[in-house]
């Protein structure tokens, strides 16, 4: 609702109340239309405030209603109507401004900010634009460059910054309300034609075609596909080139256009998703309301390569204490050298003191005695991280959490090696870990609800997207990457290129492609991890056994270029080749072209041609089919659980929401066939047998993924 009053005698005073951000839903627009017509027909009131309850202004439209039928009035002639009043409107903005709430302090005359007040405009994160005119009238307020970035980010920016652009006419220290009801009194009688900024002309851009293309051209290139970046180009461009009606047009039909896309229910779903995620739950129950953490104060990183700089270098910059341990020399040095360019990098993009004080080396674990909580980052080696546990638990404090960042390992056997094994939990960044958004927050069967809830924290602490998970090799993300990247060596063999492959992957919309990511994070790697597993033959194999490994289809592809010394960027040669070790320009390599030729005939396999169809079907359904076996098996508390992991760990394009999304958007019915179709064709493929879980939500009505947690329970009850 909207609250209206009577304030200091003359100011009308409109409180929106809707909580938690008082979004714009249909009862709040009825208030505000009612309250506006009783302010601006009330002969007492020379001036009207409008400000939102519990120190916040409005976090724009209510996402909820997207789907719906949104019934209620609609808010461009809601915001003409302010603008055109006769009485000066001013915006007392708190806490935050964004969407159609910014849109709404922009049909105001005046906007007085908090000085901790945020403003923006991030429907393009919900694969919209601003369509309540926000695309039209920022930029006639603040000019098109600036207008452009930040409708085409969707970023906040501070109170400082909106005053700067002069977006805002005044920013308050204290009582952002009283403030703007005492400034609202001062422009009683002031002319308002200058403030009404849909009568102003857009400040002219010198060469504003070149302008454009430019942004167009730089947009289509880092949007993946996302029409909203677009969209909201071609919307400031109106408002640039064309008299304000017309550009109120154009920001219509383009809104019509994102409105109904399923770009933009992906990206709606993603914002919704992220939240459902932090509410997270064990199978026992556990779960975020009802399980308390401890304050963390100082934390250890055992280990100082790639992940144990990272994080080092994160927790010093939450704030936290670091006690930072590496126990080869040289890794030491190196380390503490990267660790000091890290921090120093980092304070200058965020403007901040390089937090060095923050983090102590030692290449003794004696070191980290008194922390209250430690990740270890050593080599992925079992025997390894159980000595390291051991020792943990005998050189910290009773109390102490005992995390590992280990990427596949089952945390279950490190924490039966500590005396309270129910303080271990798997923490697994990803790399670079300062940068990377996502956190896997892996449970054992003994992980205390406490022990969760402190690791869960301390990652929301960190900036982190944090999703609760279970044990199972390779937890969530890297569990289902194992028959995606299964089925991209498989199409090779049968007749793709690593192009074909990465150019199909690439144009759904992820970052980067399979072999491009293998070539990146080093195919050695993985052969290593192969090695050990028992499933490297030397010359990758002869005869019928050479392509089936323990019983089911196996490509030694990686391993034969593994065998060549092409491990990648790091030795300019892989999946493609690269100018010099360490570059990252990826080009076609003939060679590669050759060796799999060479390959075919020596297994008597014969190319055909394969369609992006046929890649994206393979490597996704693959994939989504491991997600529906996670979810049987209770790994995953519900489908935005993996989505949010795709799409913050894995460069899953966010606007197709993730891969259970994407399945879901598909159609349970199409997944369904087109995996009993490729697994007829591969019966040694077991991961392309649908699983149960699939299986009955189809049966059982293909529900929407909304609804699956619910047909989950009563699935696992039947399993
Ligand atoms: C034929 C078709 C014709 C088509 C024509 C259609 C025309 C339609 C015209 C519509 C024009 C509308 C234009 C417009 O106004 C567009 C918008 O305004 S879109 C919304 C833009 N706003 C945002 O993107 C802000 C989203 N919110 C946030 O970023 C954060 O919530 C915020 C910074 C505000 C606060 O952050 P924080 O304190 O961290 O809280 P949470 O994020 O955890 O949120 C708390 C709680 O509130 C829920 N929530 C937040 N914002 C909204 C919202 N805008 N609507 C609904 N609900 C919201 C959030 O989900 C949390 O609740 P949970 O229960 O935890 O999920
Ligand atoms: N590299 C990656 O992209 C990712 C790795 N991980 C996981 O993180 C862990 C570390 O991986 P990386 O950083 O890549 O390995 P790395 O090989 O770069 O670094 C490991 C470091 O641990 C040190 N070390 C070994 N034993 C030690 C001990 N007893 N005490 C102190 N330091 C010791 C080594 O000297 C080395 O510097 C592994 O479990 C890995 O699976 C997780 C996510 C991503």
């Amino acid at each position: 609702m909207a609250q209206y009053s009577l304030v200091s005698g003359s100011v009308g005073l409109i409180t929106l109340k809707n909580p938690p951000v008082n979004a714009l839903g249909a009862v709040v627009r009825h208030g505000i239309v009612d309250s506006v017509e009783k302010a601006l027909s009330d002969p007492k009131v020379k001036s009207v405030v409008i400000c939102g309850q519990n120190g916040m202004f409005c976090g724009g439209a209510d996402i909820k209603e997207f789907g719906t039928d949104m019934k209620g009035p609609p808010l461009i002639p809601m915001f003409h109507s302010l603008e055109a009043a006769n009485k000066p409107v001013v915006a007392a903005i708190e806490g935050g401004a964004f969407g159609g709430g910014l849109e709404l302090a922009l049909g105001c005359h005046y906007r007085i900010a908090h000085s901790k007040a945020k403003v923006g405009l991030p429907e393009v994160t919900l694969g919209l634009l601003p369509a309540a005119a926000g695309s039209q009238r920022l930029p006639r307020l603040i000019g098109v460059p600036a207008a452009l970035n930040l409708i085409t980010t969707g970023r906040h920016i501070t109170a400082a910054e909106a005053l700067q652009l002069g977006l805002v006419d005044q920013v308050a220290d204290h009582n952002t309300v009283d403030t703007a009801v005492k400034f609202a009194q001062s422009v009683v009688g002031k002319s308002l034609d200058s403030r009404r900024i849909s009568n102003f002309q857009c400040p002219p851009v010198p060469n504003v075609d070149v302008l454009f293309e430019e942004v167009m051209q730089k947009i289509r290139q880092t949007s993946r596909g996302a029409i909203a970046p677009i969209a909201c180009v071609q919307a400031v461009r109106a408002a640039a080139t064309l008299p304000y009606k017309d550009g109120l047009q154009k920001e219509k039909e383009l809104m019509a256009t994102l409105f109904t896309s399923g770009q933009a229910r992906s990206l709606q779903y993603c914002f919704f998703a992220q939240r459902v995620v932090s509410r997270w739950s064990m199978p026992n129950g556990a779960s975020w309301d009802t399980s308390k953490g401890r304050p963390i104060h100082k934390a250890a990183v055992i280990g100082l390569g790639t992940m144990g700089r990272g994080i080092a270098v994160a927790l010093a910059q939450t704030g936290f204490s670091v006690v930072a341990v590496e126990t080869q020399e040289k890794q030491f040095m190196d380390a503490k050298k990267a660790v000091a360019g890290m921090l120093e990098r980092g304070a200058k993009r965020s403007g901040k003191v390089a937090a060095h004080d923050k983090i102590i080396y030692s290449q003794n674990l004696q070191a980290i005695a008194d922390v209250d909580l430690v990740i270890e980052a050593v080599f992925e080696d079992m025997a390894l991280k159980k000595r390291v546990f051991r020792q943990l638990s005998d050189v910290c404090k009773p109390g102490t959490f005992l995390c590992t960042n280990t990427s596949t390992l089952d945390i279950d056997q490190m924490a039966a090696e500590t005396r309270q094994p129910e303080l271990v939990v798997g923490m697994h960044f990803f790399a670079p870990a300062h940068v990377m958004k996502l956190l896997e927050v892996v449970y054992g069967p003994r992980s205390s609800p406490e022990a969760v809830a402190v690791a869960m924290q301390l990652g929301k602490k960190m900036g982190k997207v944090s999703v609760a998970v279970g044990n199972c090799r390779g937890f969530v993300g890297n569990r289902m990457l194992k028959p995606y990247r299964d089925q991209a060596y498989f199409l090779l063999e049968e007749g793709a290129t690593p192009e074909l492959i990465d150019q199909a992957l690439e144009e759904f919309g992820f970052a980067m492609g399979a072999f491009k990511v293998y070539d990146l994070s080093g195919l050695d790697v993985g052969w290593k991890v192969r090695k050990e597993e028992g499933l490297v033959l030397p010359g990758g194999g002869s005869g019928k056994s050479a392509r089936i490994r323990q019983g089911v289809r196996y490509s030694p592809l990686g391993d034969l270029m593994c065998e060549e010394g092409r491990f990648g960027q790091k030795t300019g040669r892989g999946w493609y080749q690269y100018d010099k070790p360490g570059s990252r320009d990826a080009k076609p390599d003939p060679w590669v072209h050759r060796f799999l030729e060479d390959y075919r005939a020596r297994h008597g396999l014969v190319a055909r041609r394969i369609s992006n169809q046929e890649v994206l079907e393979r490597c996704l359904y693959a994939m989504i089919n491991e997600g529906f076996r996670i979810l049987e098996d209770g790994i995953a508390a519900g489908p935005e659980d993996i989505d949010i992991i795709y799409v913050f760990g894995y460069g899953w394009p966010r606007h197709r929401g993730g891969p259970m999304f994407y399945a879901n958007m598909v159609g349970l019915p199409i997944v369904l066939e087109r995996l009993e179709h490729f697994a007829q064709a591969n019966p040694d493929v077991p991961t392309l047998q649908p699983c149960n879980l699939l299986r009955k939500l189809v049966a059982s009505g293909s529900p929407p993924i909304s609804k699956w947690r619910e047909a989950m329970k009563n699935v696992h009850s039947q399993l």
